[in-house]
C-alpha cells in the first residue's frame, strides 16, 4: 500500500505524534501529527489512519487574471475537499501569496474535525489562492475571484462544498462567488457560499461569529483556570476579521486588552488599548501601526507578552519550540487556525499552559455558516439574537464535553478534541460501510 501519510507536495517527511522538534514542521505535518496522536489513542488501524489523513478530492487550477494595466498574470489556486462522509464538504476561502496545496490540507482536514466537533453535519474542506489581495484593484480581486470560482465549479455546490472567507477573502468575494455560480445554473443559488453580504442571503451575526466564539470560549478558559475575565488582561496577534472582534469582544467583557499586531507590527499599551480607536486608526491607515493610543513593539514580541490570555488569530505556526518557552500567558485560545505546532504543544503542556485548540476555539465561523445554509436553504432569516444565542450555546456544550473528555483520560484539550471529533468521523464511515 503506498504510504499516503508521507506524500506531500513541499515534503516528504513523515512526522509522527512524538516528532521531536519543528526543524520539519509544516502545517500538514503538524495536522497528520495531531490526528496521528488521536489515531494511537483510539487504537485504529493503518487503513482507516491513512483514510482518514487522506484528502478525498484535490483539484489544482491555474487562474489568468488580466490586470487593470492591460497585462496578464496567472495565479495557482487549490480546493482540497477532506472528507465527505458526515456531509458536504465545508470551508473557507484564503488569498495570500505563500498559499500552497500542502497548506490547504491541512486547513481542509482541521475543517473536517472542527465540524465534527461542533456536530454541524459538514466534512471539510478549504481553498486557497496564491495572491496578495493588497496588491490588487476591487476590479482584479473580482475577476480572479470570478475565474477562480469558474475553474472549481465543478466540484462546488450546497449540496457538496459550500466555501466561505478566511485569511484575505470577505463578504465580497462570496457575493461574487454566488454570481459566478447562480450565472452558471440560471437561477440564484444562495446556499453555494456563506459569509456573504445579509442583503444577499447572509446570516446575521456571521461576519463577527469566530470572534463571538473565541470570546465565549476565552472567558470560560479563564474562569476555568481560576482567573476573573474582568481582572485579567489579553494579548491578541492579527487584527482582521477575527482578531479585531475578538478585541473589541474581550474588551467589552471586562479584559484588559494590552497587545496586538498585524503583520507589520504591533501596539502596546498595559494599562488596555481603546480598541474602537485602534479600529478607526486601522480603517485609515490600514495597520495598528503609529496608533496613538500605544507604544511599537516588535510582532514577534506580542507572543511572550505578560498576559493572562494569549489569543493567535493570524497564521499557522506562530507557537514553535523556539518561543514556546517563553509565553507567559496562561491560558492560550486559539484564533488561528494550527498557530501552534506540536513540538510548541508539548513544552506549553509541560509549563501548565492551557491551550484551547482551534478546532474548538475558532469554530463559531463555521457554525453561523451553517446556520447561514440553514437559513438560506429555507429562505427564512433568524434574529440576531438568535443566532448569537444559539452560537453560545453550541459552543460552550463543545467546551463542556471537550473539557469533560480531556480530564476523564487525562488528556490536553487539543488532543481531546481530536479525538472526539475523529470518533465522529469514522463511525460515519464505518456506518457507511466505508470502512469496516
Ligand atoms: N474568518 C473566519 O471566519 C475564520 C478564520 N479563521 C482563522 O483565523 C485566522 C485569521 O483569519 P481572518 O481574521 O479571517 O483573516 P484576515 O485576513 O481578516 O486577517 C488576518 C490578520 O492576520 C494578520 N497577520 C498576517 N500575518 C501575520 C503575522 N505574521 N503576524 C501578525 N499578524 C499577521 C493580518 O495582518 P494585516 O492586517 O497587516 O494583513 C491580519 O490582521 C486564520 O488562521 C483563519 O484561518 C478560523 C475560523 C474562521
Ligand atoms: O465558515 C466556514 O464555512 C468555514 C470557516 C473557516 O474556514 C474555518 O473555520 O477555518
Amino acid at each position: 500500500m503506498t504510504d499516503v501519510l508521507a506524500a506531500t507536495t513541499t515534503s516528504t517527511a513523515h512526522v509522527d505524534a512524538h516528532a521531536a522538534s519543528d526543524h520539519i514542521a509544516t502545517p500538514l505535518t503538524d495536522a497528520r501529527s495531531q490526528l496521528a496522536e488521536a489515531v494511537s489513542l483510539l487504537g485504529y488501524a493503518d487503513g482507516l489512519h491513512q483514510m482518514l489523513a487522506t484528502p478525498r478530492r484535490e483539484l489544482s487550477v491555474a487562474v489568468p487574471l488580466r490586470m487593470d494595466s492591460g497585462e496578464s498574470r496567472l495565479y495557482l489556486g487549490y480546493r482540497v475537499q477532506h472528507n465527505f462522509s458526515r456531509g458536504p464538504a465545508k470551508g473557507g476561502l484564503r488569498y495570500a501569496p505563500n498559499v500552497n496545496l500542502d497548506e490547504v490540507r491541512a486547513l481542509a482536514m482541521w475543517m473536517t474535525w472542527k465540524c465534527a466537533l461542533l456536530d454541524v453535519p459538514y466534512g471539510g474542506a478549504k481553498g486557497g489562492l496564491a495572491i496578495d489581495p493588497r496588491e490588487h484593484s476591487t476590479a482584479e480581486l473580482e475577476r480572479v475571484t470570478r475565474r477562480y470560482t469558474s475553474e472549481i465549479l465543478p466540484i462546488i455546490g450546497p449540496e457538496r462544498d459550500i466555501p466561505a472567507p478566511d485569511i484575505g477573502t470577505d463578504e465580497q468575494t462570496m457575493a461574487w462567488m454566488m454570481d459566478t455560480y447562480s450565472v452558471n445554473s440560471g437561477y440564484t443559488v444562495p446556499g453555494i457560499v456563506t459569509g456573504k453580504p445579509i442583503s444577499l442571503g447572509g446570516s446575521q451575526g456571521r461576519a463577527s461569529a469566530t470572534s463571538r466564539g473565541v470570546t465565549h470560549i476565552a472567558l470560560a478558559a479563564l474562569r476555568h483556570v481560576g482567573l476573573d475575565p474582568a481582572r485579567s488582561t489579553a494579548a491578541v496577534q492579527g487584527f482582521g476579521k477575527v482578531g479585531a472582534d475578538a478585541a473589541r469582544f474581550l474588551s467589552e467583557a471586562g479584559v484588559r486588552v494590552t497587545a496586538v499586531s498585524d503583520q507589520y507590527g504591533a501596539v502596546v499599551n498595559t494599562a488596555g488599548l481603546d480598541i474602537e480607536a485602534l479600529s478607526d486608526h486601522v480603517r485609515a491607515t490600514g495597520s495598528v501601526i503609529g496608533f496613538a493610543g500605544g507604544e511599537p513593539l516588535d510582532g514577534a514580541d506580542l507572543l511572550t507578552q505578560d498576559v493572562d490570555l494569549l489569543v493567535p488569530a493570524a497564521v499557522e505556526g506562530v507557537l514553535h519550540d523556539g518561543n514556546a518557552g517563553d509565553v507567559q500567558a496562561a491560558v492560550i485560545v486559539e484564533g488561528a487556525n494550527g498557530p501552534t505546532t506540536p513540538a510548541a504543544d508539548r513544552i506549553l503542556r509541560e509549563r501548565g499552559v492551557l491551550v484551547v485548540p482551534d478546532i474548538l476555539a475558532n469554530a463559531g465561523g463555521v457554525i453561523v455558516s451553517y446556520f447561514e445554509w440553514v437559513q438560506a436553504n429555507q429562505a427564512y432569516w433568524w434574529r440576531a439574537d438568535e443566532v448569537e444565542s444559539r452560537l453560545e450555546e453550541r459552543m460552550l456544550s463543545a467546551w463542556q464535553h471537550v473539557l469533560g473528555y480531556a480530564r476523564a483520560r487525562d488528556l490536553s484539550l487539543r488532543t481531546a478534541a481530536t479525538a472526539l471529533a475523529v470518533e465522529r468521523v469514522a463511525e460515519a464511515h464505518r456506518l457507511r460501510g466505508l470502512y469496516p
